[in-house]
């Protein structure tokens, strides 16, 4: 419970809503009880005018009387008819109050949590999968929203009903109210412990359920794979297999379902029937009348409500308690990456590693060792090395993706956590290894660092990546949607459209990792060449497989198990005849094998 404490903030932002809310609950809670006593007194008003009708029967006065009667049903039926539209509209100014406060507060939380989960660093997202984050802003906001609505709705309706309908019952006879009552502890703990089944089944069914989809989702999206191994039929039956396993439990639970209601119906038979027959003990004893038998009965059914849903409200705060709690870790979470000042100077692109180490937090790989270098202003500089050897590690450190574990990192002479990061990375170009594309227009993807379009720009930087002619190719041009909605693109056009994003923002500094592997030696040749103009002046980094990519670089640094093993120009390298001209002589031998 203690979790939920963190929503209070929203139920004082929100306090004109919740307030009068719970006014209202109390007010509809009058007019529903109310209607209790009016048929009670209705109730003796027929049986009473019923015997002096029948007193005055063949005599004319018998004519007035039913006159007189049947004025007062009337005024009855009506009273009722008006308790019950007042009623109605406190209920809808109920709901309109609290279950809209509800929305906002669900509202506000995705917010806060997205907002939340853009500030965190990268190694957090690597640690939690995808669906568990989305999960959290999205089933487990779902599951508080149904708190601070529905569950305190109900909450507050059910115990001021259940309060209001016992005095009103103790106050009109207690032996009567004793005996109506005495199912009712019964049926609590029959709606205690159903519940607890419902839930746990339920909690089956959805985990269930969450399986199936997960399996689905990800068989469609390797349809390839199982297409060309033709495994289509063992996919069915494993599907077959956990759809089973669903719809058995989802039987299991319309059983338990099925059950409840009909034992729920029972007891509130059985204190109808204890009404009816201890009311009848006292109606001849005439201690209370025959109208308070209807009145005892109008409460209990009453009653059943509030007792019901009391299994269903418990259920609801222990879920959303376990939510908030779940969403409560995320919040509570403080990025691993700040950056406090507020300055904004221009970037030149001096890069200067001292002695920098870096080890992965999760898997206490130290994928950097004590690496030392200096790129200045307008270089080009290569990485290469053998795979695994530290090269994109370097790329993100250089982004401050994460902080080093010792040395410095330093940007034009300043230390690279003492400056404005939002600033500094907004002048950086980055093409990471894998390319990651959204689902939207060729056009809003290359522009996305980008918050105002002009339509030359985005050509310009298609043109530079050397893919404006695939991009007209297409009928619709830039405007063409990419992702599962549009097209897909092949891997080297996926490069480019990437490269684009980065060359459009007319960056500072740019790194490039590893992303050339897909395109072609011309197509590269073109990119390199209009690289050689765009970045005139500004640094570039190079991360790459092939020398032929590097070879014109200022300053090659290979990379060896997160170390430097040598560092110069081509043919420096080449005159030191070590990693590097054996990777050179290998490259040589496969090309001409080729
Ligand atoms: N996010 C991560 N968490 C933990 N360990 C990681 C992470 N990323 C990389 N590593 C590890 O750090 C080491 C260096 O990886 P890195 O990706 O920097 O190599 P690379 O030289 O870029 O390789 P490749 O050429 O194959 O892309 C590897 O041993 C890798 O397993």
């Amino acid at each position: 419970m203690k979790h939920l404490f963190f929503l209070n903030k929203y139920f004082y932002k929100y306090k004109w809503r919740i307030i009068p809310g719970l006014i209202f609950v109390i007010i509809s809670i009058i007019f529903q009880i109310l209607q209790a006593p009016v048929v009670g007194h209705a109730f003796n008003l027929i049986t009473e005018n019923i015997s002096i009708y029948q007193l005055f029967d063949g005599f004319d006065r018998q004519e007035v009387i039913y006159n007189i009667f049947s004025t007062n049903l009337f005024f009855f039926g009506a009273l009722i008819l008006v308790i019950y539209m007042i009623r109605g509209l406190f209920l809808f100014f109920m709901r309109q109050t609290i279950i809209l406060m509800s929305r906002h507060i669900e509202y506000d939380l995705k917010n806060e949590i997205y907002a939340h989960y853009q500030k965190l660093s990268l190694g957090f997202f690597r640690r939690n999968n995808t669906g568990d984050l989305m999960n959290r802003a999205t089933e487990d906001v779902n599951r508080v929203r149904m708190y601070v609505g529905p569950a305190i709705m109900y909450t507050t309706n059910t115990t001021i009903l259940f309060f209001t309908a016992i005095f009103f019952m103790f106050s009109v006879n207690v032996k009567l109210a004793f005996y109506a009552l005495l199912p009712l502890p019964i049926l609590v703990v029959i709606v205690y412990y159903v519940n607890t089944l419902i839930n746990q089944k339920s909690e089956k069914i959805q985990e269930q359920l969450s399986r199936l989809s997960s399996f689905v989702q990800e068989r469609f999206s390797g349809i390839r794979v199982i297409k060309s191994y033709v495994r289509e039929a063992q996919t069915q039956e494993v599907f077959e297999e956990e759809s089973n396993s669903y719809k058995t439990n989802s039987m299991s639970l319309v059983k338990v379902q099925a059950l409840f209601y009909p034992a729920m119906l029972l007891l509130v038979g059985i204190s109808t029937i204890l009404t009816i027959y201890i009311g009848g003990e006292q109606v001849i004893a005439g201690t209370i009348t025959a109208g308070n038998i209807a009145e005892f009965i109008i409460y209990i059914n009453l009653l059943t409500f509030p007792v019901t849903m009391l299994g269903w409200v418990t259920t609801l705060i222990q879920r959303a308690a376990a939510s908030q709690k779940r969403i409560n870790e995320f919040l509570k979470l403080q990025p691993d990456i700040t950056s406090n000042n507020v300055e904004k100077p221009e970037i030149e692109g001096n890069i200067s590693f001292k002695n920098v180490s870096f080890t992965y937090p999760d898997t206490g790989i130290e994928a950097i060792k004590n690496v030392s270098f200096e790129i200045k202003k307008g270089q080009f500089v290569a990485i290469i090395g053998r795979t695994g050897s530290g090269k994109s590690t370097l790329a993100n450190l250089i982004m401050r993706m994460y902080d080093t574990d010792s040395g410095k990192i330093e940007i034009d002479g300043k230390e690279l956590r003492n400056i404005n990061l939002n600033n500094y990375r907004s002048k950086i170009g980055f093409v990471p290894q894998e390319v990651f594309l959204f689902s939207d227009t060729i056009k809003n993807n290359i522009a996305f660092g980008l918050s105002e379009i002009s339509e030359g720009q985005v050509e310009t930087a298609a043109k530079n990546a050397a893919v404006y002619n695939n991009i007209v190719d297409f009928d619709q041009k830039f405007e063409t949607m990419l992702g599962e909605r549009g097209i897909t693109l092949s891997g080297g056009q996926k490069q480019r459209v990437s490269i684009a994003r980065a060359l459009i923002k007319e960056p500072k500094i740019l790194i490039f990792d590893d992303c050339l592997s897909a395109v072609d030696t011309k197509t590269e040749e073109e990119i390199l060449g209009n690289l050689g103009t765009i970045m005139k002046g500004k640094t570039s980094i190079l991360i790459a497989h092939r020398i032929s990519t590097i070879k014109n670089a200022d300053q090659i640094i290979v990379l060896d198990n997160g170390e430097i093993i040598e560092k110069g120009t081509h043919n420096e390298l080449l005159n030191k005849g070590g990693a590097y001209t054996e990777m050179f002589n290998n490259q040589l031998l496969e090309e001409e094998n080729a």
